[in-house]
């Protein structure tokens, strides 16, 4: 391998379920990754350099959903810098959560909403667990219902995540499903939920934060049960629907055929699945 690229990161690009070819990388906005010889690059390393790549696909005059989260923060960070820099010009930010609006806000990234902007250009947003289809678990930060919408709303939908987060099956990681539901008899909420899937050994938790173990409250001041499985929920679809079916559900974080690219940074280098 010729010298340069020793410093550069590997970008395999692939469509979903082919097999990679690995290829140096172009160069990615300016960004190499650590040199190799510095050993073991952190998970918030892997997160930011899958970040950077994706920034790579916006455009100036996109209406960009941002996402929200450790790894979509640094995409949003790259966005700002690239307006400051005036690389990037006439962008229009959407927001996915209060934390994300407030650091565009800091960023001088120009924002807006889906009322005004009802489709979006791209998104890009991290992800809890990505699967072989590219379907998501996400809102393990807690902001699933504006990800949703917003991600929704848009023509490309990236999703970059550090390679700890594939798993075989959503669920597969052992970590939460999250789903967010009214306050009102959240209990009666939460156990109709896990009897939904008991025979997949599901157990229902209410998210709680700070010391007090009150209620983890949304931007959307409404409350998140995470379900725990101990097999695969099988048809996503079905589960979908029966979870939604619920009363006093407000939406659940499997993102279900909704990315349209993955970028997974990982020790070897980057690898991209397009769907
Ligand atoms: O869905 C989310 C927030 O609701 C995040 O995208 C997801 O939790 C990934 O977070 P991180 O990038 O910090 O691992």
């Amino acid at each position: 391998m010729p010298a340069p690229y020793c410093r550069r990161f590997i970008v395999s690009e692939k469509s979903a379920m082919e097999t990679a070819i690995a290829v140096p990388s172009s160069t990615p906005s300016g960004l190499l990754a650590p040199p190799l010889s510095s050993g073991i690059l952190t998970q918030d390393e892997l997160k930011k350099i899958a970040a950077y790549k994706a920034v790579e696909y916006v455009e100036s005059g996109m209406v960009l959903g941002l996402g929200t989260g450790s790894t979509a923060k640094h995409a949003v960070d790259r966005i700002g810098e690239l307006l400051r820099q005036g690389k990037l010009k006439n962008i229009i930010g959407i927001p996915t959560s209060k934390k994300t609006h407030e650091q565009a806000l800091s960023l001088g990234i120009p924002l807006s909403d889906l009322d005004s902007h009802p489709v979006l250009d791209l998104a890009i947003d991290g992800a809890d667990e990505v699967d072989p289809h590219l379907n998501l678990v996400k809102g393990r930060g807690g902001s699933l219902l504006r990800e949703k919408m917003v991600e929704g709303a848009c023509k490309k939908f990236v999703v970059i995540v550090d390679e700890s987060k594939l798993v075989k099956y959503l669920g597969g990681s052992g970590l939460a499903l999250p789903v967010e539901i009214v306050p009102f008899c959240w209990n009666f909420t939460a156990v109709r939920l896990q009897n939904l899937f008991q025979t997949h050994g599901c157990v229902a938790k209410l998210r709680t934060s700070g010391e007090n173990g009150q209620p983890f409250v949304t931007d959307n001041r409404n409350y998140i049960v995470d379900l725990y499985f101990k097999e695969d929920i099988g048809d996503l679809n079905v589960a979908s629907d029966e979870i939604l079916r619920l009363a006093g559900v407000v939406e659940h974080g499997m993102f279900i055929g909704m990315a349209t690219t993955l970028i997974v940074a990982g020790e070897l280098g980057i690898t991209i699945k397009n769907k």
